[in-house]
C-alpha cells in the first residue's frame, strides 16, 4: 500500500543543532502511530516539519506521493494534513458549539474560497454537534470555551481538527496537562476516532500505556535521529530502545506527565 505519508533525510538545524536529523519514515493510511523519546528528542520540532510550521533544512515530506516542500500549513491543511489546535485557537468568549462550527465554517472557506460555496447556517451546526458528540463533550454545547476544564479544552481542540475533515491528524500530546481522571475520557475519544476507520494518526504521547493501548506501530526519536520504528512489541523488546529510552529516561518522563 502506498504510504500515506513519508519523510526524506527530513532534517532541520537551529544554529549549530540538530532538532531533526536525517529522518526517513512512513507510513499507510488508517493507521495509528505514536511518536516516543525522551524530552528534547525533537518530536514537536518533527510534526511543525510535517505540518508544514518549520521549513526543513533538508529533506522533504511527501503527502500522498506529493513534495510539500513548497506548501504553506494552511495549504498542507487544505490537502489534508492537520494539526491539532493550540488553545490559542479556541475563542475564548464564544461556546463550544460556535468555536466548533465556525471550525466546519473555516473548512468550507478554505475548500471554496473561489465559489463561495458555504454550507447553510443548520448544516454546518448539524455538523458542530456531531463532532462534539464523539469527543465526548455532549452536554457542555453551550459552555463557553474559556470555563471548559483543561481535558475538556483539549477534547474542543480535537473536535476543531475533526471540523477541517482531514485525512491525516497530528496530535502533539493531548493529554499534557491533564489530571489523572480525564486521561481515560481522551483515550476513548482517540479510540472512537480510530475505530471510524477513517483517519491516519500520528500521535506524541509519554504515556506508555495509552501509547501500547492505541498504536498500531511506534517510532522512537532519539537526538532528532529515528532510532526504531516498529510494532509496539518491536519496540518494547528492542535492546536499543530500552537502553536509549524505556529503561532509562522512562520513568523520569512518566513522572512529569
Ligand atoms: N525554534 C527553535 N529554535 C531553537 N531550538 C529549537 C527550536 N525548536 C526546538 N528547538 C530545540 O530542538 C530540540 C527538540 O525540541 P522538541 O520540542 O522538538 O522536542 P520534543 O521531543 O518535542 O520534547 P518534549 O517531549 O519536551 O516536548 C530541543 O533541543 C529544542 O530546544
Amino acid at each position: 500500500m502506498e504510504p500515506i505519508i513519508r519523510t526524506e533525510n527530513l532534517t532541520i538545524r537551529f544554529g549549530g543543532h540538530t532538532a531533526v536529523s536525517h529522518v526517513n519514515f512512513e507510513m499507510p493510511p488508517r493507521h495509528l502511530k505514536s511518536i516516543i523519546g525522551p524530552n528534547g528528542a525533537g518530536k514537536t520540532t518533527f510534526f511543525n516539519l510535517l505540518s508544514g510550521e518549520l521549513k526543513p533544512t533538508e529533506g522533504d515530506v511527501f503527502f500522498k506521493g506529493e513534495s510539500m516542500a513548497s506548501l504553506s500549513a494552511v495549504a498542507r491543511t487544505r490537502k489534508g494534513l492537520g494539526r491539532s489546535f493550540q488553545i490559542t485557537n479556541v475563542f475564548p468568549n464564544l461556546t463550544v458549539l460556535e468555536n466548533v462550527r465556525l471550525a466546519v465554517q473555516s473548512k468550507e472557506k478554505i475548500r471554496y474560497q473561489m465559489a463561495r460555496h458555504f454550507l447553510h447556517y443548520k448544516q454546518m451546526i448539524e455538523e458542530a454537534e456531531k463532532l462534539i458528540a464523539l469527543v465526548l463533550l455532549d452536554g457542555k454545547e453551550h459552555a463557553i470555551a474559556s470555563q471548559l476544564s483543561h481535558g475538556e479544552k483539549r477534547k474542543l481542540e480535537i473536535a476543531m481538527l475533526l471540523a477541517l475533515d482531514t485525512e491525516v491528524l497530528l496530535l502533539d500530546e493531548p493529554t499534557a496537562g491533564m489530571s489523572l481522571e480525564e486521561v481515560p475520557a481522551i483515550l476513548d475519544v482517540i479510540r472512537k476516532i480510530k475505530q471510524t476507520g477513517e483517519k491516519t494518526i500520528l500521535l506524541i504521547e509519554h504515556k506508555m500505556d495509552m501509547i501500547l493501548d492505541l498504536s498500531d506501530s511506534i517510532m522512537v526519536l532519539f537526538n532528532g535521529k529515528l532510532l526504531a520504528d516498529g510494532s509496539p512489541q518491536e519496540i518494547m523488546d528492542n535492546e536499543t530502545v530500552q537502553n536509549a529510552y524505556l529503561g532509562g529516561l522512562y520513568d523520569e518522563n512518566l513522572a512529569e506527565s
